[in-house]
C-alpha cells in the first residue's frame, strides 16, 4: 500500500541511520580523562574503593555508577512492530530508536541489546545475569505468550523494573486515550462494549487494564488469528487468552463489531474495514494501533463515518497513541525514587496524569509539532502529543509518588515539587529551541527563496521545507538542471517546487533597474546590472526578496561567506537603524548561549559593540530567552588593565547613558565571570543577576573561535551565525552545508520574516 503521508523517502530513512555515523546513539563520559590523576581516579587504583563499597553493599552502585539512571532495552526480535519475528539483529533499529527516545524526552540513559535467543529459558538467563547492571529494563518487540512468561519471571527474579513496554506502555497510553475518548462522548467505562483485535502482548494487556480501570469482563471480545476468543474454544488458545475468554456467539471480527463502541487493533495493517467502522455504536472510538501501519487509515474510517474518534500509532495523525508516550516518563518517576518494580499503582498514575494533561491548555510547543494548528481537547485531542514539554514534568512525579505510596521506592522523593521543577530542566533546549521557532514559522508561512537550487542538497532541503509545513519553497535556477537534479535525489515531480530561471524570469528588467539605482553611482553601468541579475543567483534572489516576490532567502552552500554578504548587500541595506551582524545561537546539555558578533564586524568600536548588544538582545528575546548579555574580554572589571578592554568598558558606559534598556548588561568581563556562579560571587556590585547567556565578543577572531571551538571540542550544537540587521530576511548557510543545515537556515529566514509580520499586526 503507497503510504501518501510519507514525507521521506526509503533512501532518506536510510541515509538518516547511516550519516553522518552509523546508528542513532553513542555514549559520552561523565568524568574528565585528561590527566594522570583522573586516570588513576577512574581507573586502577582509584576504582578499586568503590569496588569494596558496592562489594559489600550493592545499593551503593546507585550512587558510584551510572547504574540509577540506566535503562536497557532488550529485544529478540520476535514481534518487531507489527511486522512480525525478523530477527534479533533485524530489531536493532527501533531499539535503539527507543533508546534514543528515553535520552530525548526524559535524560534517561538507555543502551539497546538484542539477544539471539527465541528460547524462553535462555532469553531468562541472559536478561537475568546482566540485570544488575541497570537501574530498570525495557522489554521490547518479543511475542507473546513468550513475552508474558520471561516478563513475569525477570520482574520475580530481579530487583530493579522489568517492564515490557509493548504490554504496559501501550496500555497505559491507549487507556488514558480511551478514558477521555469516553468522556467527550457521553460514555461511563462500566457500560462500553469493547473490540480488541489482536490477543498478543499488547492487545492482551490492553484488556487487562481497561478491565482494571472498570469495564466489565463480560463486555471486551477480544480476537486473534483465530477469529473471537470464546470459551470453550481450542485451537490457538493458551492460558493468557483463556483469562479473556467469554460466552458469546461472535465468531468473526464481523460479528463482534456489531454495535460496539469502541474497538482496539492491535494487530496487523488493514484488519479493519468500513463495513466494519459503519456496524459500530454512534460515535464509535477507534484506535487502530498497529504499527508502522494501521487497521485502518483515519481516512478510511472518516469516510465511512463522521461521528467516529480515530487514534492511531503513527506521528503524522492526529491522536497518536503510542508508547513514546509512556516507557520515558514511567521509567523517569521509576528510576527517580530507585524503584524496586513498576507496578499497577505506578502504571494507572500514568494513565490518569496522561488523560488529565490532554485536557489543559495547549503549549506553543505542541502546536508545533501539528504544524501550527491550535489544538483543544477534543475528538482530534483525547491525548497529549509526545512533543508536549510538559509530559517531563507531568508524568514521573505521579509515578514517583504511587511508587512512593504503594511501598516500592528505595529513596523516596521528600519534596515532590520541588523534584517536578528539576524535571523540565533535564530536556535539551534545542529540540525546544527549534520547535518555538517552527511554531511562528508554522503559524505564518512565508516563501523562501533557495538561490543555489541546481544544487541537490539545495533542492532536498527545498522539498523539506515545503514538506514540513514551514512555507512556500523557491529554487533559482535552469528548470532542466534542476528536474534532472529532482529525479536524481528522488524528490518526486509532485512535490510541486517553484522554479525560477534568473535569465528567463519576466521580472528581469524590475530587478535590474532596482540594482541600477543603487549602484549606477558606484561604477555600474546599466549592463553591468542586467548581467549580475541574469547571472548571479545571489543578486537574482536576493531581488526578489527586495522587490516582495519572496519573504526571504537561503544561499552560501558554494560560495564563501564574504562573497555572499557581499552580493546580498548589493541589494537590500542594513535596516534603519541596525548594523549586519551574526549571531550564533550554541546550544549544550541544559545551557543555550547567544553569541555575536560573529560573522561581520572585525573589531567593533564601543558604539559598535552598543548596538550589537542592542540587537543580540533583541534576537534572544525572540528565540524565547530572557536576555543577560556579557560584554567579554580578557579582562574582568579592570583587571588586568589592557588597552583592548578599554574598549569594552566605553560600550558600557555608551549603555549605562541610554534610557531605554530594560535588560540586563554587565562588563567587561572574562567568560568564566560570565558564566560561572560562583567566580561572580567575587563580584557582588555585577548587574547581572545570574549567569549571561547572551556574549557579545570583543572582536570576530575571538567569537569564531569560540564558536568553533565549542562546536567541534566541546559538542554543541551551534546554528549560525543568524545574519541580523539587514532589511529582509537573508540567511547564509555554511559553504558546502547539509540538508539539515539548509533547512535550519531557510527556516530561521522564514522565522524572521514570519516575526516582522507578526510585529506589523
Ligand atoms: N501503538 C503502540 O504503541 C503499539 C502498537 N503495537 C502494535 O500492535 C501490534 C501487535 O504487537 P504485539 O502485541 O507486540 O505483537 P504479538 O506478536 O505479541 O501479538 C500479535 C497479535 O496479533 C494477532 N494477529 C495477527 N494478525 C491478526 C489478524 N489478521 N487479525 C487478528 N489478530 C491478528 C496475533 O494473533 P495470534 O495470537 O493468533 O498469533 C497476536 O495475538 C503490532 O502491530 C504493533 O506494532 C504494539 C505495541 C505498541
Ligand atoms: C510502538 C511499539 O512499541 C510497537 O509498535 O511495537
Ligand atoms: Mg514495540
Amino acid at each position: 500500500m503507497p503510504d501518501s503521508r510519507k514525507t521521506f523517502t526509503d533512501a532518506e530513512a536510510l541515509d538518516f541511520h547511516r550519516l553522518p555515523t552509523p546508528g542513532k546513539i553513542s555514549i559520552l563520559p561523565t568524568k574528565p580523562m585528561a590527566t594522570q590523576r583522573d586516570l588513576s581516579l577512574a581507573y586502577s587504583p582509584g576504582v578499586a574503593v568503590p569496588v569494596k563499597a558496592i562489594a559489600e553493599n550493592p545499593d551503593l552502585a546507585y550512587d558510584y555508577t551510572s547504574k540509577g539512571n540506566l535503562v536497557a532495552v532488550i529485544s529478540n526480535g520476535t514481534a518487531i512492530l507489527g511486522l512480525g519475528n525478523l530477527g534479533a539483529m533485524a530489531s536493532k533499529p527501533v531499539m535503539e530508536g527507543k533508546s534514543v527516545l528515553f535520552k530525548r524526552f526524559a535524560d534517561v540513559d538507555s543502551i539497546d541489546i538484542e539477544v539471539t535467543t527465541q528460547d524462553v529459558e535462555e532469553f531468562i538467563t541472559t536478561v537475568r545475569n546482566i540485570g544488575p547492571t541497570f537501574g530498570g529494563i525495557n522489554l521490547e518487540d518479543i511475542k507473546s505468550p513468550e513475552c508474558f512468561i520471561i516478563e513475569s519471571r525477570l520482574r520475580d527474579e530481579l530487583d530493579i523494573p522489568v517492564f515490557h513496554d509493548d504490554q504496559h506502555g501501550t496500555a497505559i497510553i491507549a487507556a488514558a486515550g480511551l478514558l477521555n475518548a469516553c468522556e467527550l462522548t457521553g460514555r461511563r467505562l462500566s457500560d462500553i462494549k469493547v473490540v480488541v483485535n489482536g490477543a498478543g502482548a499488547a492487545g492482551l494487556s490492553c484488556i487487562a487494564l481497561i478491565k482494571q480501570l472498570g469495564v466489565p469482563h463480560e463486555n471486551v471480545i477480544a480476537l486473534d488469528r483465530e477469529g473471537v476468543i470464546y470459551r470453550g474454544r481450542e485451537k490457538g488458545m493458551d492460558q493468557f487468552k483463556s483469562v479473556h475468554a467469554i460466552d458469546t456467539k461472535a465468531r468473526t471480527l464481523d460479528d463482534a463489531i456489531k454495535g460496539a463502541d469502541v474497538f482496539m487493533g492491535l494487530s496487523v495493517a488493514g484488519a479493519m474495514t468500513q463495513d466494519m467502522v459503519r456496524a459500530m455504536a454512534k460515535k464509535p472510538i477507534i484506535f487502530a494501533m498497529a504499527n508502522p501501519d494501521p487497521e485502518i487509515t483515519p481516512e478510511e474510517v472518516h469516510a465511512a463515518r463522521k461521528d467516529a474518534i480515530v487514534a492511531t500509532g503513527r506521528s503524522d495523525y492526529p491522536n497518536q497513541v503510542n508508547n513514546v508516550l509512556g516507557f520515558p516518563y514511567i521509567f523517569r518517576g521509576a528510576l527517580d525514587v530507585r524503584a524496586r518494580t513498576i507496578n499497577e499503582e505506578m502504571k494507572v498514575a500514568a494513565a490518569r496524569a496522561l488523560a488529565e494533561l490532554a485536557k489543559q491548555d495547549v503549549p506553543d510547543e505542541v502546536a508545533a509539532a501539528y504544524h501550527g494548528k491550535r489544538l483543544k481537547f477534543g475528538p482530534d485531542y483525547i491525548i497529549p502529543s509526545p512533543f508536549d514539554p510538559r509530559l517531563i514534568s507531568e508524568i514521573p512525579p505521579y509515578v514517583a509518588q504511587a511508587a512512593m505510596d504503594s511501598g516500592v521506592a528505595r529513596k523516596p522523593i521528600a519534596d515532590i515539587q520541588a523534584y517536578k521543577h528539576s524535571l523540565a530542566q533535564r530536556l535539551d533546549p534545542t529540540a525546544a529551541m527549534i520547535q518555538r521557532v517552527q511554531t511562528v514559522v508554522r503559524r505564518t508561512p512565508r516563501c523562501i527563496v533557495f538561490a543555489e537550487g541546481e544544487e541537490p542538497a539545495v533542492i532536498r532541503a527545498a522539498f523539506a521545507f515545503q514538506e514540513l509545513g514551514l512555507g512556500r519553497s523557491v529554487l533559482v535556477g535552469r528548470e532542466d538542471t534542476v528536474r534532472d537534479n529532482m529525479a536524481q535525489v528522488g524528490v518526486p515531480e509532485s512535490a510541486n517546487l517553484n522554479i525560477v530561471n534568473a535569465r528567463l524570469s519576466h521580472n528581469n528588467e524590475i530587478y535590474a533597474d532596482h540594482l541600477y539605482k543603487r549602484l549606477q553611482r558606484f561604477g555600474f553601468l546599466q549592463r553591468d546590472v542586467q548581467r549580475l541579475v541574469n547571472q548571479d543567483r545571489n543578486v537574482f534572489g536576493a531581488c526578489m526578496v527586495a522587490a516582495g516576490h519572496a519573504d526571504g532567502m537561503v544561499t552560501g552552500v558554494t560560495r564563501n561567506y564574504a562573497t555572499v554578504l557581499d552580493d546580498v548587500l548589493k541589494v537590500i541595506d542594513p535596516a534603519r537603524g541596525e548594523r549586519v551582524m551574526g549571531m550564533s545561537i550554541v546550544l549544550m546539555k541544559g545551557r543555550t548561549l547567544f553569541i555575536s558578533d560573529t560573522a561581520v564586524a572585525e573589531f567593533p568600536e564601543p558604539q559598535e559593540l552598543a548596538q550589537i548588544v542592542l540587537q543580540s538582545a533583541a534576537m534572544a528575546r525572540q528565540f524565547g530567552a530572557i536576555p543577560r548579555v556579557a560584554l567579554l574580554s580578557h579582562s574582568t572589571f579592570g583587571n588586568p588593565k589592557m588597552e583592548r578592554s578599554e574598549k569594552i568598558r566605553d560600550a558600557v558606559s555608551i549603555l549605562d547613558r541610554r534610557e531605554d534598556i530594560d535588560f540586563e548588561y554587565e562588563g567587561e568581563m572574562n567568560v568564566d565571570v560570565a558564566l560561572n556562579a560562583n567566580i561572580k560571587d567575587l563580584y557582588p556590585f555585577s548587574r547581572l543577576s545570574e549567569a549571561a547567556n547572551v556574549l557579545v565578543m570583543p572582536a570576530l577572531h575571538s567569537s569564531s573561535i569560540a564558536t568553533s571551538l565549542l562546536a567541534t571540542a566541546g559538542g554543541a550544537t551551534v546554528i549560525g551565525p543568524v545574519l541580523t540587521g539587514l532589511a529582509k530576511p537573508i540567511q547564509i548557510a555554511p559553504l558546502g552545508g547539509t540538508v539539515s543545515d539548509i533547512v535550519t537556515y531557510a527556516t530561521v529566514a522564514a522565522f524572521q520574516a514570519a516575526e516582522a509580520v507578526e510585529a506589523k499586526a
